[in-house]
């Protein structure tokens, strides 16, 4: 099986890579920036057009959610306009399109854990273009998987758990917000859970469940907790530890609003596909060690 991923150097992407080098049967190749930009629709048909491939997983995206309220224009052209095309050229080809998704499309006023058929009111710039991006993707592609995770984390680019290391390594207390209330998702998880779909779809003869899915860690926390649990994590691998000091959503305010509760239910890809991630807790320890340790 030959995968073709968007974006070269995203979490997500180089976590493909990294599951694929381990399996006989699964290539990865990826195409992202200089050559293939989202924000330019020539270069993706160009991209995709060139590669003879099963599955097309759209993963590179405009992820900067503060920074994407001062560039409303941009974050759509790449999560919307990029997207549909990205979407469009593997339906050209007959190629099935499997396309990262976001908690944030959810308003987070409710208590409950988000299914697939809650209703969606997202509250920030970044949220309303990956909400945007979900519909131009199921619209140009009818053999199409969106998965909607959160709160990615892996050995690879930016992300809070390496930010939060950092931290440990500087000061002795770090706060931390206690009222945003999510699932913590490992990239190589979704890597693992990517790879596993793409094999259905193909072993399907393509008759597999398309749609639209929740795929996060197993389990839930808020950015303190999950704080807390690296800084336990941490020590363990020689790492560094702080004291996680909880505090609330309105003593750290940002640019973009998120919710506070984006807790998604992932029943529905279990049913499906006969698959889940382990306890987010489980994989943080991976990770971490990851890391810390190489
Ligand atoms: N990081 C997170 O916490 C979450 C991510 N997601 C979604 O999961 C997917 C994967 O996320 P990550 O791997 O964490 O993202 P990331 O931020 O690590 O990587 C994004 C990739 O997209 C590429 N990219 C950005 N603009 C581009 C452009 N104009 N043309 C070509 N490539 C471009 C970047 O160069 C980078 O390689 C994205 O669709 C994201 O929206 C969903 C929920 C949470």
């Amino acid at each position: 099986m030959k995968l073709l991923v968007t974006g070269k150097e995203g979490q997500v992407a180089r976590s493909l890579v990294e599951r694929a080098s381990g399996l006989h049967d699964v290539t990865v190749i990826t195409v992202g920036r200089p050559e293939m930009d989202l924000a330019d629709p020539i270069s993706i048909q160009h991209a995709i057009g060139d590669a003879n491939v099963d599955i097309v997983v759209s993963a590179a995206a405009y992820t900067a959610v503060d920074q994407a309220e001062d560039e409303p224009e941009l974050a759509h052209a790449v999560n919307v306009t990029g997207a549909h095309a990205v979407a469009s050229a593997a339906a050209t080809r007959n190629i099935p399109v499997i396309h990262l998704s976001t908690d944030y499309v959810f308003s987070g006023t409710s208590n409950a854990l988000y299914t697939e058929e809650d209703a969606t009111d997202p509250q920030c710039v970044y949220g309303r273009t990956k909400l945007a991006g979900e519909l131009a993707v199921a619209s140009a592609n009818p053999q199409h998987v969106i998965l909607r995770t959160a709160w990615v984390y892996s050995p690879y680019g930016k992300n809070f758990v390496k930010t939060m290391m950092r931290l440990a390594a500087e000061r002795d207390e770090i706060s931390v917000v206690s009222d945003q209330w999510g699932n913590p998702t490992s990239a190589l998880d979704i890597a693992d859970g990517i790879i596993h779909i793409a094999e259905r779809i193909l072993s399907d003869d393509r008759n597999a469940p398309y749609g639209l899915f929740h795929l996060t860690g197993t389990g839930e926390t808020n950015w303190s907790g999950f704080a807390d649990e690296i800084m336990k994590t941490s020590p363990v691998h020689g790492g560094p530890t702080a004291v996680i000091r909880p505090i609330s959503t309105s003593d750290y305010p940002t640019k973009a609003k998120r919710p506070a509760n984006s807790r998604l239910a992932t029943e529905k890809l279990k049913a499906a596909y006969g698959w889940k991630a382990p306890r987010w807790q489980t994989s943080l320890g991976e990770v971490s060690k990851r890391i810390l340790v190489g």
